[in-house]
């Protein structure tokens, strides 16, 4: 193997273009958007598609607002041929919607083209030559002077025979291929050209597109090459200057957005990024990168999903689930830190305030995503998330204690399973943990009185109005004096607060202080809030005895047996982990 591989490459030259402007220029509308999908896209497919699957694919682009499309090259394959024959024989182009064809500069392949295109009502046509130093020496063996005949030739002949359909609207388009790979004075001379024969003017413009065929340098110097056009171009008034990025460095994206500023009206690309090697520049998040700018992409992507399994089903090509804006991933934080600052961002979003969600660039409804994959738990989460599911779960936030400990106590969980947590194992793990059985149970909930049992053995304790907020702390106070009294140790209240789940169920936390140990958090529910906080009280005061025995029975290191609620917490956790 080579020592140093890379010596076998050189750098790509910078642009001179001392004067640059678009690094200081901003975004402000969308441009025009070209989808290749059904002609770049599909030429680099396994298996190319059918004629059906190609008009499933143009309907789905024709509904998200895409008004220019290549449908294909239908000098190069009859199935290209027919379909395109059969959305004009079949009227089914709508009348705001332009598709265009690609054809290369031969007399054969262009007369059958116009075959094709028999009876369009309006159509882009749309010649290609490579004009790069390697591409002339390669594969045309041929001078400067013979590849810009090439394309004047190609021009020429287009022109004769659109001349010959008079009732169709032509838009004439070409590209100098391998553009970004060549000197920028040829490529100029070669467009100027193209143009000085097919005499484009302002009502009839025509479409200049300059592709990174290849990507072979940093994105400012495809906006440096973008820029020097757009100012050296003639005719420039009468231009369409148009990009068609492709993603081998993987900076299309920046390329095309540089593009913009550097002059470009015009992007070609497909969508999610399919197409040759790498692919074409994903149309997708370009659209929605302009999104988050306040700037309206003029593409609808509101079920982004449906979008998805359209491409992935015509392509057969998955879309990655971390692809921007649409992978399965994408709206989903699995570590803590990211899970707290998220779930504080969406519980103070308010509908009439701009997005300002930490982490979350756009909102997930606006592309039909729902908060449910938002946050996910694993062994890299925190409180915030696990305490985000538990209130998905029973609709309630537990008091910031109990999230730390029901934190540690999933962190743990996760840590044993090395899976991911459901939100009902949540649930489950916060049930088992602070709804605790024991030796104080709470047998009965009237409206002025509870009776508790310990250990087998009824004791009553009178409460106030079942509803008023104010009774409840003192009655937490009663429950804990009758309950020091029957277990022969001081049982302080220390905390409790009552609150309603949207099903209308009572749901309380209470926090009690047994004899020496601390404060101790238990929960409980019930139809009333009498019902809820006897059975917190009870739950707080089984967990207090349940520690105190356990720090009874110190092992030789020092640590605290896990108690046989946390295990079993974890076993549900395991079963139920997904
Ligand atoms: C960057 C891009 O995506 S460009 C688009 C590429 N897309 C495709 O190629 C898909 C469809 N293409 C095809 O089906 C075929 O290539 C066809 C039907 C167009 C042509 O097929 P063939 O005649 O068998 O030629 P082949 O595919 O080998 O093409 C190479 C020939 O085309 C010539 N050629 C390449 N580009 C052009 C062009 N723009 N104009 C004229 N000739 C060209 C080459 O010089 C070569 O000529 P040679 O045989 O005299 O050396
Ligand atoms: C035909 C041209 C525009 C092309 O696809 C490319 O250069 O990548
Ligand atoms: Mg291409």
């Amino acid at each position: 193997m080579q020592a140093h591989p890379h010596g076998k490459y050189n750098a790509f030259p910078p642009v001179k273009l001392a004067d640059r402007r678009w690094p200081t220029r901003v975004i402000e509308r969308a441009p025009i958007w070209m989808s290749t999908d059904l002609r770049d896209g599909n030429q680099a497919l396994f298996e190319p598609m059918d004629g059906a699957t190609k008009l499933e694919f143009f309907e789905m682009l024709v509904a998200i607002g895409v008004k220019q499309i290549e449908v294909g090259f239908p000098a190069a394959s009859q199935t290209d041929f027919d379909f395109v024959r059969r959305l004009i024989d079949e009227r089914r182009i709508p009348d705001d919607v332009t598709i265009e064809v690609l054809v290369q500069s031969r007399e054969d392949l262009i007369a059958r083209t116009f075959e094709a295109l028999d009876g369009v009502p309006r159509a882009i046509v749309h010649l290609y030559n490579a004009i790069a130093p390697s591409f002339r020496r390669i594969v045309f063996n041929a001078g400067r002077d013979e590849v810009k005949a090439l394309a004047v030739d190609g021009t020429r002949r287009i022109k004769a025979h659109a001349a010959r359909h008079p009732d169709t609207d032509w838009t004439f388009q070409y590209s100098p291929e391998t553009f970004s790979m060549t000197e920028l004075s040829f490529a100029r001379e070669v467009c100027d050209a193209v143009a000085q024969v097919w005499r484009p003017t302002r009502e009839a413009k025509m479409i200049v597109n300059l592709p990174a065929t290849v990507e072979v340098a940093t994105p400012n110097v495809y906006a440096d090459q973008i820029e020097w056009m757009h100012r050296n171009l003639a005719y420039r008034d009468s231009l369409i200057l148009s990009v068609h990025p492709h993603n081998d460095r993987g900076t299309a994206v920046a390329a095309a957005e540089l593009a913009l500023l550097a002059g470009a009206d015009r992007i070609e690309g497909c969508l999610f990024g399919n197409g040759e090697r790498t692919g074409n520049v994903d149309l997708v998040t370009l659209a929605l990168n302009l999104y988050t700018q306040g700037i309206d992409p003029g593409l609808d992507f509101s079920d982004i999903d449906h979008v998805r399994s359209v491409v992935e089903r015509c392509n057969r090509l998955p879309v990655h689930p971390r692809h921007p804006y649409a992978g399965d991933l994408v709206y989903t934080a699995f570590s803590g830190s990211h899970q707290d600052a998220i779930r504080k961002g969406l519980s103070q979003q308010r509908a009439d305030q701009p997005w300002a969600v930490p982490y979350l660039p756009i909102d997930p409804a606006d592309v039909g995503r729902s908060y449910e994959a938002v946050i996910r738990v694993n062994s890299q989460s925190g409180k915030g998330g696990v305490t985000f599911l538990l209130e998905r779960a029973l609709g309630v936030t537990p008091p910031r204690r109990v999230q730390i400990e029901l934190g540690a106590c999933v962190q743990q969980i996760a840590d044993t399973t090395g899976r991911e947590i459901s939100e009902a194992s949540v649930r489950n793990a916060f049930e088992t943990e602070f709804i605790r059985d024991g030796g104080l149970a709470c047998a009965e909930a009237a409206t002025h009185e509870v009776t508790l049992t310990w250990r087998g053995q009824a004791y009553r304790v009178a409460c106030g109005q079942d509803s008023a907020v104010a009774s409840d702390d003192a009655f937490v106070q009663a429950l804990a004096r009758a309950t020091a009294a029957r277990v022969g140790d001081n049982v302080e209240s220390r905390h409790c607060e009552v609150s309603s789940t949207p099903d209308g169920t009572a749901f309380a936390f209470v926090a009690v202080k047994v004899g020496d140990g601390g404060e101790t958090f238990g929960a409980g529910r019930g139809r009333s809030r009498v019902q809820a906080t006897a059975q917190a009280f009870a739950s707080a005061c089984n967990r207090a005895f349940t520690v105190s025995e356990a720090e009874d029975a110190l092992d030789d290191t020092g640590r605290t047996p896990a108690t046989p609620q946390i295990a079993n917490a974890r076993e549900l956790a395991a079963a139920d982990a997904v």
